[in-house]
């Protein structure tokens, strides 16, 4: 009696196409025979021939490009049929028999449902009629947020200027200001940062009243132009934590990009027209370098590892490099506060990928509500896709365009960088592991109507909170899952300063190398179940 080789379906899912006698040819245990059946959400193939099940269970939006291996011309054997390129660090090989025309039929399907926006077809997260039982949409709510972090106050004001996005449409819309602003001034700052991303406040010291604010850069441009009203809003900032008489701005490039964005009018603040002010290059590179970097990393990683020149390899893709770059520059911004009690602007180019690492690793190293699960669901509810990280353009939900030179790993380098927190402080973090690794697979997967969209604006257009379900909803109805039982709560209310060296920096082989099964330490045989 064989198994029903049917997958498990989701609510809103339907079997599309079933490739019979496919053989996937996996790199680590050979060639194997089986059933793989293409739904609207996933491609699943089951093996047999083995006695214990072999099983793929892929989320057709981690397909970031689909070839064809072979033509009818090749004779060898399994050098027939598809590989596909995947955005979670793997590449996915199945081999057809040339006779039976299967090949076209699964083709035609994975490609249909891998890339429903080329194809003109909804994603899948608008198809999910699952009923997790928990509202993830709920878990945030700026308002509340503001009020935990103690806001508004006599310093700071929620304005509603950007309630129709008319102030800056990739901004959230409502954010908080110096008090003493005039909704006047902050339309004219906003027209002398980039796309109108003018300083707001990310987080409050709960002490020290010293802050952290985000912008894009000032349009300062070749003539170096000046803005009257950027530079007294800045010194607002600055007035508005009493104490200090001195504002970091934190810009997260190299200082050679920073020069050359103003040949495209862009650019950064000349200290000399902004008192008390002093600019800091972070030297943390720009998204093509990032995209580069990962790309050589996922060479190196898979489908096999060369022991011999593991550490030369993987020194060469930079990778770590670069994550120690970025945890250094937030180390930085929270020693200000903290050591400082001196507040922050951070910004970069645009203000929505350096910039959104930067402000929430540093809240996290400066607030415990950050390292609770909840917290950590607002932190990316906030910084990342209220202030407006184009996810659809860095991850191409949905489009067949690989090459596509916006896409970059951003999401997943501040991820990486969590978890490097992490190794640091064990108990410090309310979740685990498998928390991170989960949110990375549904950043791909298009199950949640989460990651969608590249701003508040075109989210709430989409009306995603009705349509769609949040991954918050998945994650919540089963805590326990991703909850660290080594959590300490009580003895670690205060700053962490994580050391953002190279000899504590590692590569985290439980996400770049978890599909090699060789990576995995293996329970002695007589134990393993
Ligand atoms: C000669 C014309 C000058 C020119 O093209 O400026 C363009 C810059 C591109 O600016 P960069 O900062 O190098 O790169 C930008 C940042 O990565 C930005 O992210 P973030 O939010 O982190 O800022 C992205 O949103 C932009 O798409 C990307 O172009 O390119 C450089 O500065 C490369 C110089 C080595």
């Amino acid at each position: 009696l064989g198994q029903s080789d049917d997958p498990p379906v989701l609510q809103g899912e339907k079997v599309q196409g079933i490739g019979k006698d496919v053989t996937y040819l996996c790199p680590y245990s050979g060639a194997v025979k089986g059933t793989l059946t293409v739904t609207n959400y996933k491609l699943y193939f089951k093996s047999s021939e083995r006695e214990s099940p072999f099983i793929l269970d892929v989320p057709l939006g981690v397909i970031s490009k689909i070839e064809k291996i072979g033509g009818a011309t090749s004779r060898g054997e399994n050098s027939y049929g598809i590989d596909l390129l995947c955005k979670d660090i793997r590449n996915l090989r199945f081999a057809h028999r040339q006779e039976n025309h299967s090949r076209r039929q699964v083709f035609e399907k994975i490609q249909q449902y891998a890339f429903p926006i080329t194809n003109k077809q909804p994603i899948f997260a608008f198809d999910l009629a699952e009923d997790y039982g928990e509202d993830g949409w709920k878990v945030f709510d700026p308002i509340a947020e503001f009020k935990r972090q103690g806001l508004p106050n006599e310093s700071w004001r929620v304005t509603r200027i950007n309630e129709n996005y008319e102030a800056c449409d990739t901004y959230p819309s409502l954010f908080v200001v110096p008090a003493a602003t005039t909704d006047d001034d902050i339309k004219a700052v906003a027209s002398f940062r980039t796309k109108g991303r003018l300083p707001v406040l990310s987080w409050i010291h709960p002490q020290s009243q010293a802050t952290i604010s985000r912008s894009g850069q000032p349009l300062v441009g070749v003539v170096n132009k000046r803005n009257k009203d950027d530079e007294r809003y800045i010194q607002m900032i600055m007035d508005a934590n009493a104490q200090s008489h001195k504002l970091y701005i934190m810009d997260a490039r190299p200082s050679v990009n920073a020069q050359a964005n103003k040949a495209k009018g862009g650019g950064y603040e000349r200290e000399e027209n902004y008192q008390n002010a002093e600019v800091v290059f972070l030297d943390i590179h720009n998204i093509h370098v990032m995209k580069d970097s990962l790309r050589k990393l996922r060479d190196v990683v898979f489908p096999t590892i060369d022991d011999a020149h593991w550490l030369t390899n993987i020194e060469s893709t930079h990778w770590l490099d670069h994550v120690k770059q970025i945890l250094s520059g937030a180390l930085r911004i929270a020693d200000k506060l903290e050591c400082n009690k001196t507040s922050v602007l951070v910004h970069c180019s645009d203000g929505w990928d350096r910039t959104a690492q930067l402000t929430c690793l540093s809240m996290i190293m400066l607030d415990p509500y950050y390292r609770t699960l909840q917290g950590f669901e607002v932190l990316v509810e906030k910084e990342w896709l209220s202030f407006g990280h184009k996810f659809a353009q860095r991850v191409g939900h949905g489009e067949d365009k690989h090459s596509d030179a916006d896409r970059s790993p951003v999401f997943l380098q501040f991820i990486d960088c969590v978890w490097q927190i992490m190794r640091q402080f064990p108990n410090a973090f309310e979740f685990n592991e498998h928390f991170l690794i989960t949110i990375m697979d549904h950043l791909y997967s298009c199950l949640f109507g989460t990651f969608l969209c590249n701003c508040e604006q075109q989210r709430q257009k989409e009306n995603l909170k009705v349509k769609t379900v949040s991954l918050w909803s998945f994650v919540n109805c089963q805590k326990e899952e991703f909850i660290n039982p080594l959590y300490a709560a009580y003895i670690h209310q205060h700053v962490l300063f994580p050391v953002a060296s190279m000899r504590r920096i590692e590569l985290w082989t439980g996400y770049y190398c978890r599909w090699n099964p060789r990576m995995r330490p293996q329970e002695p045989i007589h134990l393993r179940n």
